[in-house]
């Protein structure tokens, strides 16, 4: 009898259950995440936010794990102490980043009062996000570790694909409802953060449920004889960063990763706004469309996932992702071209792209580095992509406001030409292309198995 199939982890109800909690925290964090997109219009309006301010605020989340190394502290502490303690700390921190920006939206404060050159209250907003960054990027880094955990050798494509799925549906409330919150709560722009906040409380709660799975799993892998990856034995280790930088192949998939992502979410953060500006899409309904993106890719993602699974081809598929991208943002960029009919095409289309690199790209990190180094590995990549997620909005904050304002100086309303910030994104989505390229290459020259399924005969 083979004594592996006594662990925890070889159940199928168990590994789904615990992939269920797991995702249900992230879908919190991701809808917090992208809560304010939507309300940008308003932000300008009501509380006299500029595009550079909004920038600003929505680079924070970056800021932490950039340049305090936030990921790489939480990656090693991920591989010290164990995904147990690591997402408790993440959720919590999540919680208290998303108290302090709602604070900072719930409240005035007296006009002329400024903190490095913005408003008081974009400063405290932009100081509770760059908490809530931090969290939630651990959070990823751990739920990844988790998953991996569970599923390796079984379905791990498709837990991946379905907690993103999950984590999506996030998205998607967060284009699709703070509008209609604000509007049921009398004109309330805090309204919608607060109600995520209490979402974010059970994501924090929920969490508890794994921890109780995990420890069950770690006592059945101790009695197994090939399955002893208790948290407690995986730690980190300098040599461990020496051998995951010196891989050529984590560089090509860290840095398709920023590339890609950073023409995908940070276009997120803009979208409710280019739809008003561009396809001159109603405020109260303009959520809807960057909505649908997150909606294809809750069923495209883990599909994907199953046939990379099964069928393999995965830097295949991250190729095709990255060309999509190209001509998605290419046609945005076009002037002239205002059909919102094409506009819900390209949406659906960026939902296809969004589906296709991520569920080949994470599955694949699991191949190019051994699994003792992925903690350590996707804290890097978070950390490389957080750059991204940084520095995109903030760019293109400052190109709108200095670049692509077309209404006249003092004028109550702002509008703007988003010409320049869709051919960046597609410049973003260019350079993908080209590392997705390479990192097929470096796959035929060094065996990392990209191509082949990741499910055992
Ligand atoms: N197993 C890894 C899954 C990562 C999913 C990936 N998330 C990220 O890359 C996060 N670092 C940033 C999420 C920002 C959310 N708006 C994803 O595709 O969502």
């Amino acid at each position: 009898m083979n004594t592996a199939q006594k662990s925890l982890r070889d159940k199928p109800v168990a590994r789904w259950s615990a992939l269920i909690i797991v995702s249900i925290t992230m879908f919190c964090g991701y809808f917090f995440t992208d809560v304010m997109s939507p309300l940008k219009p308003l932000l300008e309006k009501d509380l006299g936010w500029t595009s550079g301010d909004y920038g600003w605020f929505t680079s924070a989340y970056g800021w932490f794990n950039v340049f305090f190394f936030m990921l790489f502290i939480g990656g090693i502490i991920l591989d010290k102490v164990g995904a147990r303690i690591t997402g408790l700390l993440a959720s919590g921190i999540m919680v208290i980043g998303a108290s302090l920006k709602y604070y900072a939206i719930a409240n005035t404060f007296p006009e002329g009062a400024t903190i490095l050159g913005h408003s008081k209250q974009v400063a405290l907003a932009a100081l509770g996000f760059a908490i809530f960054g931090t969290g939630v990027e651990i959070m990823g880094i751990t739920v990844s570790k988790i998953i991996v955990r569970w599923f390796k050798g079984y379905e791990m494509a498709l837990a991946m694909g379905l907690q993103v799925a999950v984590a999506r549906i996030g998205t998607l409330l967060a284009m699709a409802a703070p509008l209609r919150i604000v509007d049921y709560f009398h004109g309330n722009i805090a309204a919608p953060l607060a109600f995520c906040l209490v979402l974010l409380i059970i994501g924090f709660l929920s969490y508890f449920v794994y921890i109780v799975m995990d420890k069950k799993l770690e006592a059945s892998m101790e009695k197994v004889e090939d399955g002893q990856e208790s948290d407690s034995e995986e730690g980190f280790s300098f040599k461990d960063l020496k051998a995951v930088f010196a891989n050529r192949g984590f560089w090509y998939i860290a840095i398709l990763c920023v590339l890609f992502y950073s023409s995908v979410f940070p276009f997120l953060k803009y979208a409710t706004d280019f739809f008003i500006n561009k396809f001159g899409m109603a405020p109260e309904r303009a959520g809807d469309l960057p909505g649908l993106l997150p909606l294809g890719t809750l069923f495209l993602t883990p599909i994907f996932g199953g046939i990379y699974d099964k069928v393999g081809k995965g830097a295949t598929i991250m190729i095709i992702g990255s060309i999509l991208l190209v001509l998605i943002h290419g046609l945005f960029a076009v002037e002239g071209l205002t059909n919102v009919t094409l506009a819900v095409i390209l949406v659906l289309l960026l939902g296809v792209a969004l589906s296709l690199v991520p569920s080949a790209m994470w599955p694949s990190v699991a191949k190019i580095i051994p699994e003792k180094q992925l903690g350590t590995a996707f804290s890097m990549i978070f950390w490389v992509q957080n750059w991204g997620l940084m520095g995109v909005p903030l760019l293109i904050g400052v190109v709108l406001e200095k670049f692509c304002i077309t209404s006249a100086p003092g004028a109550e309303k702002v509008t703007y030409n988003y010409h320049i910030p869709m051919l960046i994104f597609m410049g973003f989505g260019v350079l993908s292309v080209v590392f997705a390229f390479l990192l097929k290459n470096a796959d035929k020259k060094k065996g990392y198995g990209l191509e082949l399924p990741n499910m055992k005969k």
